[in-house]
């Protein structure tokens, strides 16, 4: 058998290639057009991202950026080198965070008794394990203005939450309103010049709300972790659950469907998210991609 080996996973069926390059020899920068190729659904594997496990002392010899994010004393030994299923860099992926985490306990590549402790770009995140439920803390959101998001002629105003990676949360009557999002809803670039991750949020009963996503470098996937984040802030903001600026003593709790699933969502009183859900690993192989 030839080329280089691969493994298939999902959350909540937003799901990536994995590509073990441990000391990064394998991919060197890991092109674009490679990340393209492995997630085309006909002619890869098929899949919404790329995720590169590589030590982090590997990936920053690649790439000095990304030490930024990761101070501390103890950064941990694994990087998730998260890009888009259009070869594009992005900061973060919630819903790529359990199965990361996954991985590395099923490969025994971090101790099984303890939180796994994962390096990105948007810093460092803890993924506990309770049976099959992942549960990432994701870290501190920020709000940002707000500005309104268009699909075709139609518009709504959309909340602006920062999970590392950006998001505008626009909240519908029904979430077939957004119709098929075959192409990119619209948004003001000048709020979101890196472009934008829209999330559909429609309520479904006290504290319950189901969402559809058309990611950034993705189109409409089956779930995103970050962007249940998002949707979590947003609504607990406007059902006055959590106002954005005080701290809160009890912590806020949603459940968010997304078509591929259900997660759970919590605002801690310490003003982090987190984010709790399913990890699988489905296959692994080898490609030439
Ligand atoms: N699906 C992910 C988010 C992946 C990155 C996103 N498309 C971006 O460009 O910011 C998640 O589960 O958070």
């Amino acid at each position: 058998m030839s080329g280089y080996r691969f493994l298939k996973g999902h959350g909540t069926e937003n799901d990536f290639v994995l590509l073990p390059d441990h000391d990064g020899t394998i991919h060197g920068a890991l092109a674009p057009e490679r990340v393209a190729a492995l997630c085309d659904r006909r002619a890869g594997i098929g899949a919404d991202g790329v995720v590169r496990v590589i030590r982090t002392a590997a990936l920053a010899e690649h790439d000095p950026s990304v030490a930024g994010p990761i101070t501390g004393d103890e950064p941990p030994e694994w990087f998730m080198d998260y890009r888009n299923g259009d070869g594009s860099v992005a900061e973060m992926c919630g819903n790529a965070t359990r199965v990361f985490a996954r991985h590395l306990l099923d490969e025994g590549l971090v101790p099984a008794d303890q939180p796994v402790r994962i390096a990105t770009r948007a810093g460092v995140k803890t993924v506990t394990r309770d049976g099959d439920t992942f549960t990432t803390d994701m870290g501190t959101p920020t709000l940002g203005p707000s500005s309104t998001v268009t699909v075709g002629h139609q518009g709504w105003p959309a909340t602006n939450v920062d999970m590392g990676n950006p998001h505008a949360v626009a909240f519908l009557d029904d979430l077939a309103e957004a119709g098929r999002l075959l192409e990119e809803p619209g948004y003001d670039p000048a709020v979101y010049p890196q472009g934008v991750n829209i999330e559909f949020v429609t309520r479904v009963a006290e504290r319950h709300v189901a969402m559809r996503v058309h990611e950034r470098g993705a189109g409409e996937t089956r779930s995103c972790g970050t962007g249940a984040c998002a949707v979590l802030v947003a609504t607990a903001i406007a059902d006055g659950a959590r106002s954005g600026a005080r701290p809160a003593s009890e912590p806020v709790t949603y459940r968010v469907d997304v078509p591929g699933g259900e997660l759970t969502l919590t605002w801690t009183p310490d003003d982090h998210v987190l984010l709790a859900g399913p990890a699988a690993i489905v296959a692994e192989g080898t490609t030439d991609l």
